[in-house]
């Protein structure tokens, strides 16, 4: 049967980077989708502002909710400082295959840990399994009706903390605008939207970035 399109993008990165090198990997994922074909990684003009976020936060423990491909997780985990971990939640197996052998690629797997599974069922686990305290950067990149119960169940399950920083992908395209009303109107959060274009295209969307002040 024909191949899927994580599977066409893992052969490029295979193909074009060079292993134990973060920075091929992005570049040629971001080829595959100007180039072949579009898929839903945060790209690479959202992606500066990621890395502007990851690198001011400098997160000793991070979570991201939609692994995808693998393409933001390597993004963010190239960033680490050293002995930080990035915890990566991804619901699809599929996708959680392919996005597994993009990071070894990478040589990034010693810095993340990819979960296979629903956020709703794994964040109450996160202290008892991860022995995770609280999260120092959280990156929203999943299904867009999930971020509202989402961070209110990380905030129910006490692992915020004061200065936490929460950068939430989409937020025009597809959109999340009960997520945008809730966390622009609760005084639990200072935020500040990022404008940018959807990956790979002319279309507007952006990144909203929410410090959690207790
Ligand atoms: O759906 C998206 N991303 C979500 C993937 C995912 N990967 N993993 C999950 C997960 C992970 C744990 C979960 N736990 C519960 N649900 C879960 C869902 N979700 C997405 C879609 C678009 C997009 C824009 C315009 C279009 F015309 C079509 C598409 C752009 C983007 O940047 C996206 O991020
Ligand atoms: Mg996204």
């Amino acid at each position: 049967t024909r191949s899927t399109r994580p599977q066409r993008m893992l052969k490029a990165v295979q193909k074009n980077a060079t292993r134990g090198d973060p920075l091929s990997v992005i570049s040629a994922i971001d080829r595959f989708c100007r180039h072949s074909e579009w898929a839903m990684n945060v790209g690479d003009e959202k992606g500066t502002i990621l890395d502007s976020v990851v690198s001011e936060v400098n997160p000793a423990m991070a979570l991201e909710l939609g692994t995808y491909c693998g393409y933001s997780t390597v993004r963010i985990a190239r960033l680490l400082p050293p002995g930080a971990r990035l915890v990566t939640l991804e619901f699809n197996g599929d996708y959680a295959a392919i996005a597994r052998q993009v990071i070894e690629w990478a040589g990034l797997e010693d810095m993340v840990q990819l979960v296979e599974g629903a956020s709703g069922d794994w964040i109450p686990r996160m202290k008892e399994h991860f022995g995770v305290k609280t999260f120092d950067f959280i990156f929203l990149d999943h299904w867009k009706d999930r971020y509202l119960p989402d961070i209110k169940l990380l905030e129910e399950c006490g692992l915020l903390r004061k200065g936490t920083v929460v950068l939430a992908d989409n937020v025009i395209c597809p959109g999340t605008p009960d997520y945008l009303e809730y966390i622009r109107n609760s005084p639990s959060y200072e935020s500040n939207y990022f404008r940018s274009h959807l990956e790979y295209t002319k279309a507007e969307d952006g990144l909203e970035k929410s410090v959690y002040v207790g």
